[in-house]
């Protein structure tokens, strides 16, 4: 049996399928990006894998068990989308990272200690009694990090990770996740609309626009056809330098795509 298993996964809102029938299965380990079109259904999986939101038919399973149980046992760090109202957040930064550690059965000092340990895995030293929304957006992002990953979750999932951090700042992030999933075999999934570089350092992708368009290893995405299926048929690529998709040393994060 797989890490996370999802067999004929259909949810509908109000009489609308959102998802139809979406077979996905990670391993432990791999990191799995989550790439397709606005309103494809990409949060509404995130929903179902954390728990909010019950499949109107299909399977979701979590090392064998529910996602609500997961979500209990503090199987899954969960990093947001970021959102005005985390920006408002009058907490300082330590703060934000011992929420991650509510229910768990340890005591103040124990918390403590690994609150400021990942504090310092992420690189964020020094910033413990900062107003979290006085923080940079990437600051903040690596603090939403640290909160994710302080209860020892088996899996990170991140909504959208680099929305309003600077192309600097992202690189340093991706470069990051690489070496989060590499020390701590952690699975990560993650919900990017930054295709060029999630393909560079997934393991595989999920195309999802209602229905799962791709599912597969992230080097054998990047095609024509997958875009243009995944994107509606209008779709062209546009390729920030002399280098073609069919070159064998393309450079994804060259890549954009134009409706
Ligand atoms: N609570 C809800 N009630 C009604 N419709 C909903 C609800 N939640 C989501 N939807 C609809 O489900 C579809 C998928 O939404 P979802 O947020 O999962 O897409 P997404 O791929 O994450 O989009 P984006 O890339 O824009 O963030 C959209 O058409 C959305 O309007």
């Amino acid at each position: 049996m797989s890490f996370i298993e999802i067999k004929n996964l259909t949810v509908k809102i109000e009489d609308s399928v959102i998802l139809e029938d979406i077979n996905i299965e990670v391993n432990q380990g791999e990191i799995v990006s989550i790439v397709g079109p606005n309103g494809g259904g990409k949060t509404t999986l995130i929903k179902v894998l954390l728990g909010l939101l019950k499949p109107t038919s299909g399977i979701v399973l979590i090392d064998g068990k529910d996602p609500y149980y997961a979500i209990k046992n503090h199987m899954i760090g969960y990093v947001p989308q970021k959102s005005k109202q985390e920006l408002d957040f009058p907490v300082g930064a330590l703060d934000v990272v011992l929420f991650g550690l509510i229910g768990k059965n340890l005591s103040k000092k124990e918390k403590l200690d690994l609150a400021l340990r990942y504090i310092e895995y992420v690189g964020m030293k020094g910033f413990e009694n900062k107003i979290f929304g006085r923080l940079s957006g990437g600051q903040q992002q690596r603090i939403m990090i640290a909160r994710a990953l302080v209860s020892d979750p088996k899996i990170l999932i991140l909504d959208e990770p680099s929305t309003g951090v600077d192309v600097v700042a992202q690189e340093s992030f991706y470069e990051f996740i690489k070496r989060l999933n590499q020390e701590k075999k952690i699975t990560i999934i993650m919900v990017s609309h930054d295709i060029g570089a999630v393909v560079s350092f997934s393991h595989k992708i999920a195309g999802l626009n209602k229905r799962l368009h791709y599912f597969g290893p992230a080097k054998d995405f990047l095609t024509k056809e997958n875009l243009q299926k995944l994107y509606s048929a209008d779709v062209s690529l546009l390729i920030h330098s002399d280098e073609c998709l069919t070159c064998q040393h393309f450079n994804p994060m060259m890549l954009e795509i134009r409706h």
